[in-house]
């Protein structure tokens, strides 16, 4: 053996870990110089030391510190596969030293990892102890499932003794195994030579077990004879009582009742401190019915009592095994169903986010919609009414001159006479009607004639203050009410239009064109606020203008002419 680290310490590394069961004293050897030397490994060189020394931990029975050196590697190395590995390793500790639930729980969450590990040598132990995980569980179809699927993923060229041996167990466990079942068979074809003694002499035991369990003592005997020394050689204290008490069973069922019972008692003898009782209840068994046979009844019934005692304890555990893995997949489904209800409730929430956000969005769409089209509305009611307005005026006005028109002068002037009538406030009414007009537009032209005329209004316009209402009656005809005014000072005014029509400057092709006009006047002095009154008086005393001689004022009959200017 090298007493010095080879060059290459990750193929030492490997080789050592290679033959933990086939060489174990060489394999001590080798881990003591790793240990030894673990100063000059790589941290990931570190991890995988650690791994083997977690191995020996186990096989020790160890089972605090190899727990911790595991967790260690699962959790913090960062080398998914070593991880794996010691998960696999960690899966079959925790069924030897009963954690049952935590067993399960890590079963489940190392078959849900199988479909990514991909390395066949880390996948095989994770099938194998999965196998025997869920053997303990009392879940035997599933255990041989995982068994076949270990056969199957044997690299070409290994051996598949592994898998053989697990489906052996397996199929043992569950009561469905013969003396000459093929898998049987399969595994004794595999481990020889797979040199792997410890595997071997199971089987040989499982077989001697049949025997007995078959009737056939003789040759369960005949086994365990020849198996005998190779116990010695490997000294593993379970697979030794197992050999003592499956010998008690034969010779108790050949009838050789002394062999028998000094059998047993030497497997009671040979008991391990940390034995489950599992083969020792078998034992206890075996001494009761020979003490029962031959008639020693209380020591018959101090053996019972131990054999009823340890399978009792035996049974619980059994159903503890059962137990914890009912509560885990139980767990497992009812974390299952939460996660699937808390995405279904998220879906729903998502999806009345989404509504909301899409209500929110056609409200603010309708919102703005109705804010665009209130604004239009809006819009249009005030085009509609500046353009009524507009119209109303217009309406009101007359198209040549813009001054009030007929219509509308009239009824202002109803209007503010009642105004006027109420306060006994005065005022004149003045008709204005120019002279021969027919012949200016016969000599210049009807546009002259128009020109004329919003000259005359112009002109007119200068005479009067903003009270007063000025209208065109139609044609060469306008009326003024000349408000405030009493008699005087409307004549006085009118003639001051009359004068301003007389003065205003037309022109036409060069010549000024002589204009005038004849003005009637009516005031509320004489004839009170009647518009229709006024109205007569004004149109008579404008009649008496025009038979004057025209380009003058006359006012009402009782209010007195004023003579041409
Ligand atoms: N250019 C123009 N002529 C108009 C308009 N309205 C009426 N007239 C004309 O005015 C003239 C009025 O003629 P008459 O009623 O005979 O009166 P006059 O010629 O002014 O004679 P007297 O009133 O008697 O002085 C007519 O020839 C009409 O055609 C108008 O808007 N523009």
């Amino acid at each position: 053996m090298a007493t010095t680290l080879p060059a290459n310490p990750d193929a030492y590394l490997q080789q050592t870990q290679a033959i933990a069961t086939t060489d174990h004293p060489r394999f001590l050897q080798q881990l003591a110089l790793l240990n030894q030397e673990a100063s000059r490994l790589t941290s990931d060189q570190m991890w995988h030391l650690r791994y083997s020394n977690a191995w020996e931990a186990m096989y020790e029975s160890d089972y605090a510190k190899s727990e911790a050196l595991f967790q260690d590697i699962i959790q913090h190395s960062g080398n998914s596969i070593l991880a794996d590995r010691a998960s696999a390793m960690l899966l079959s500790q925790l069924g030897i030293t009963k954690h049952y639930t935590e067993a399960f729980e890590l079963a489940n969450r190392l078959a849900a990892r199988l479909p990514q590990v991909t390395d066949a040598k880390v996948r095989l132990p994770m099938l194998l102890n999965l196998s025997v995980s869920l053997g303990l569980a009392g879940q035997t179809d599933l255990a041989v499932h995982y068994a076949r699927v270990a056969m199957a993923v044997v690299p070409a060229g290994d051996s598949s003794c592994y898998p053989a041996a697990a489906l052996v167990e397996a199929l043992f466990n569950g009561h469905r195994l013969k003396s000459d079942s093929p898998e049987l068979q399969q595994a004794f074809a595999a481990c020889p030579a797979a040199r792997e003694p410890v595997f071997n002499v199971n089987l040989w035991l499982t077989l001697a077990d049949l025997y007995v369990q078959e009737g056939q003592p003789r040759k369960a005997l005949a086994l365990l004879d020849r198996i005998a020394p190779e116990l010695d050689v490997n000294g593993y204290v379970p697979y030794k009582l197992e050999a003592l008490v499956n010998r008690a069973k034969a010779l108790a069922a050949m009838g050789n009742d002394d062999a028998a019972r000094k059998t047993a008692l030497a497997a009671v003898a040979a008991r391990p401190p940390d034995d489950d009782g599992r083969w020792l209840k078998d034992t206890y068994e075996v001494l009761y019915r020979i003490e029962k046979k031959q008639g020693r009844a209380a020591a018959a019934l101090g053996y019972y009592e131990k054999y009823a005692a340890l399978d009792k304890a035996y049974l619980d555990d059994v159903n503890a095994r059962a137990t914890a893995y009912q509560t885990v997949q139980q767990h497992v489904l009812a974390q299952k169903l939460e996660t699937e209800n808390l995405s279904r409730q998220n879906t729903l929430l998502r999806m009345r986010q989404t509504l909301d956000a899409k209500t929110a969005e056609t409200n603010r769409l309708y919102l703005a919609l109705l804010l665009m089209a209130l604004a239009s509305a809006v819009f249009w009611m005030f085009r509609l009414k500046r353009s009524q307005l507009r119209f109303k005026k217009l309406s009101h006005l007359d198209g040549l001159t813009a001054i009030f028109n007929r219509q509308h002068f009239m009824g202002e002037v109803e209007r503010t006479l009642r105004l006027l009538e109420k306060r006994a406030g005065a005022a004149c009414l003045v008709f204005i009607d120019l002279d021969h007009f027919k012949r200016i537009n016969d000599t210049h032209g009807h546009a002259m004639g128009d020109e004329v005329l919003r000259q005359v209004v112009v002109v007119g316009k200068q005479q009067l203050r903003p009270v007063d209402l000025f209208g065109r009656l139609g044609g060469e005809e306008f009326g003024i009410l000349l408000v405030g005014c009493a008699h005087e000072q409307g004549m006085a005014i009118a003639d001051r239009i009359r004068h301003a029509v007389e003065a205003a400057m037309v022109e036409c092709e060069g010549a000024v064109i002589a204009i005038s006009a004849s003005v009637g006047l009516a005031c509320t002095g004489t004839c009170g606020h009647d518009l229709r009154r006024l109205c007569r008086e004004a149109d008579a005393a404008l009649y008496r203008a025009k038979r004057g001689g025209r380009n003058r004022v006359m006012a009402g009959a009782e209010d007195g002419d004023l003579a041409r200017a």
